[in-house]
Formats: C-alpha cells, sequence, structure tokens
C-alpha cells in the first residue's frame, strides 16, 4: 500500500505535470493505487495523495467495488450551472466530512490506461468524486471551500494528532 499524505502537509499543494507517455511504470502506479484506494476504503485517489505529481486519477463508485477507472490528463466541464451539495470526505483529511457544492453534471475528456482517449458525462457520486479528485491534481482540497475558521480548526487537530502518533 502506498502512504497518503494528510493535511496540512505542502506537498497536497503540488501541481500536477501531465503525463506524456503511458508506460508500464504508471500502469503499476495505478494498481497500486486502486489497491491503497480499496483499502482505505475509498471511491477516489489521486496520484498527488501518494506524492506523485502527475495527472492520474482512479475511481471506483460501484457498489460490488469491481469497476475501477483511471483517468490520465482529464479534462473536466460542467454541463450545468446547477450546483448540488455533497458530504465530502477525504482520505487525505481523516475523519473529517463537509458540505460542498459542485455542478451536478460534468464531462470529462481523458486518456485511459492504454492511451486511448475516454470521453464520459457523469452526474451523482461519479460527478462529485471527478471533480473532487480533479481538484487534488491542482493542489487543492475540500477544507479549501469552507470557512477559514473551519479550516484552521481541522488543521489544528490533524497537526495535534500527528504529534502524538509520533510521540
Ligand atoms: O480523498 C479522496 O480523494 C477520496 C475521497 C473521494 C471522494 C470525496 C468526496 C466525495 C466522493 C468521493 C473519499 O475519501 S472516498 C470515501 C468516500 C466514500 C463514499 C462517499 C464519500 C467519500
Ligand atoms: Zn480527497
Amino acid at each position: 500500500l502506498l502512504p497518503i499524505l494528510h493535511f496540512p502537509d505542502p506537498r497536497l499543494r503540488t501541481k500536477a505535470k501531465p503525463i506524456l507517455e503511458v508506460t508500464d511504470q504508471i500502469r503499476t502506479l495505478a494498481a497500486d493505487m486502486l489497491e491503497t484506494m480499496y483499502a482505505a476504503p475509498g471511491v477516489g485517489l489521486a496520484a498527488t495523495q501518494v506524492n506523485q505529481h502527475i495527472e492520474l486519477i482512479v475511481i471506483d463508485v460501484s457498489e460490488t467495488k469491481d469497476q475501477p477507472m483511471v483517468f490520465i490528463n482529464a479534462k473536466i466541464t460542467p454541463l450545468t450551472e446547477e450546483l448540488v451539495p455533497y458530504e465530502e470526505g477525504c482520505l487525505s483529511v481523516p475523519e473529517y466530512t463537509d458540505s460542498v457544492n459542485r455542478p451536478a453534471r460534468i464531462r470529462i475528456e481523458a486518456l485511459d490506461l492504454d492511451g486511448k482517449a475516454v470521453k464520459i458525462d457523469a452526474d451523482g457520486l461519479l460527478a462529485v468524486c471527478i471533480q473532487h479528485e480533479m481538484d487534488h491534481l491542482s493542489g487543492k482540497l475540500f477544507v479549501d471551500y469552507l470557512s477559514p475558521l473551519k479550516r484552521q480548526r481541522i488543521k489544528d487537530k490533524l497537526v495535534k494528532r500527528e504529534r502524538e502518533k509520533v510521540r
């Protein structure tokens, strides 16, 4: 399993770079990220969270946990102005959730692990998850949508918890 960076680790703020060639090394990283995601458990994971600053996202929103999706160099476009709230969590901000408003439907255009272009229109949890992971690749976290006071409280709690863990 890959170690997941925790807020407020500054490396989570790194902007990911596009992948120029889909190599076996990328395929191995995607497999390791999926294994790490399922074990967390989670429904999405961005390479940034495992300290790999490239545009690679893995997702599986299926109930049966057997429909993995891999997006490389993804671009997303909102398909509606309508915003919907969702109680988001994050593997990099353990044990906190809060409501975030995001466009209800989006189009995602990316490459798959074979380097083939894929285009998907998404709504529901898949749309929320894709947008959440895309934020990770640009160094953004869901806590950035909260008030500065809430964000500071979460930061203080997580720093305290990390300190106790090391001691
Ligand atoms: O940290 C991550 O990127 C994994 C996120 C992905 C996610 C966040 C918000 C909304 C949907 C997906 C989650 O920690 S995965 C855990 C989870 C599972 C079901 C619903 C929400 C969050
Ligand atoms: Zn997250």
